[in-house]
């Protein structure tokens, strides 16, 4: 997948990666990664377990090298050199702190080992704790911290550094629900005030959506969808993409092998048309959970408590609105990317 030009006179892409490449023996962990990311936008790399986000960040992050293709950093071939050479910031899953230092010691470490006098590496160390607002906490031990704390702490010494591209591995994953919706509030409006470019690895749709200004969507090795995150989600490219993205009613076309339509929740017209048996109601966040059988498949409909009110019966009358169907390449069945082992990762 292509991803798009770089025009001649703007700054430099804080990131682009040209068909990079990453084999594990017979698992191919990345193949043909084009990924471009410009100065101060956020790129999410969404996909589910096993299928290489990990990889390509550890690529980028030069902790992995690839067998193929070249990773260029602010406009610098950065390919064959170490993760220290490249200035980025990395929040990696285990985001181990170091023990024996506290909070603005752990902070610091990156402008000191970037050569940073030790009053000056404090000062940006302090800026980027007052960032995450933790700077009341600079003397605490690391070990005195709660995991949203930690989380905070790990992010302020990736930022200390002031790296023009920061990578984030499933930076919210060890926290609670809770925690995680603050985080992901915090880290958007902190996105927004850095001007630094991001990419951030998460299997969570939702995190995605509220994250990034672009998506790219990965499938055994493979971006199968790269675009702003509003559209990929609007709009996925195939029926596996569309369930993967939350979508529950894609079905295959009947007598149309290799097709599959996708009924959104806004093409279902309520209350006029044929009646169909609901099969199920289950009570939810909103109202209602209903499935409905219709001759496409056992429709999912998230019904409003004031319309599950108004259609409580054992069959419901509705319509659908062939303009709001998206007809889809059905590729469910190709595997890949469930991280089931070696037979579910082969490439599209
Ligand atoms: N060091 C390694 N040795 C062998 N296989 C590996 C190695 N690292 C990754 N893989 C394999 O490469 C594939 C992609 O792994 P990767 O960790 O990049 O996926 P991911 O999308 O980040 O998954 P998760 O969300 O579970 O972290 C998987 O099949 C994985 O088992």
């Amino acid at each position: 997948m292509t991803d798009r030009a770089i025009p001649g006179s703007s700054p430099p892409l804080a990131l682009q990666t040209r068909d990079l490449g990453r084999q594990y023996g017979p698992v191919i962990a990345a193949e043909g990664v084009n990924l471009s990311v410009a100065p101060g936008e956020t790129l999410a790399l969404l996909g589910p377990s096993g299928s290489g986000k990990s990889t390509v960040l550890r690529l980028i992050a030069g902790l992995e090298r690839p067998d193929a293709g070249q990773v260029m950093v602010s406009g610098r071939e950065v390919t064959s050199l170490p993760p220290e050479a490249r200035h980025l910031g990395l929040v990696f899953q285990d985001y181990a702190l170091f023990p024996h230092l506290n909070v603005l010691g752990n902070v610091a470490y990156g402008p000191r080992r970037r050569g940073a006098a030790r009053i000056q590496a404090e000062q940006q160390a302090r800026e980027a704790l007052q960032l995450v607002g933790l700077e009341a906490l600079e003397r605490r031990r690391t070990s005195e911290l709660s995991g949203g704390q930690q989380q905070r702490v790990a992010l302020a010494r990736a930022l200390a550094p002031g790296p023009p591209l920061l990578l984030l591995d499933e930076p919210l994953s060890n926290l609670d629900e809770q925690l995680r919706a603050r985080l992901r509030e915090d880290l958007r409006s902190l996105f927004g005030r850095l001007g630094t470019a991001v990419v951030i690895v998460t299997h969570d749709q939702r995190e995605a959506l509220a994250l990034a200004d672009r998506v790219a969507l990965m499938r055994a090795g493979r971006v199968v969808q790269l675009g702003a995150a509003a559209e990929v989600f609007a709009a996925p490219v195939s029926a596996w993409a569309a369930e993967f993205l939350g979508q529950p009613n894609v079905f295959a076309l009947p007598g149309q092998p290799g097709r599959a339509v996708m009924v959104p929740e806004q093409a279902v017209r309520l209350g006029e048309g044929p009646r169909w048996p609901v099969i199920s109601r289950q009570r939810s966040e909103r109202g209602q959970t209903l499935k409905v059988a219709h001759p496409l498949g056992d429709l999912t409909l998230h019904l409003s408590a004031r319309e599950a009110a108004a259609f409580s019966g054992p069959e419901l009358a509705l319509d659908l609105d062939d303009a709001g169907l998206r007809e889809l390449p059905d590729d469910r069945q190709q595997g890949g990317g469930q991280g089931t082992g070696p037979a579910g990762l082969t490439p599209l």
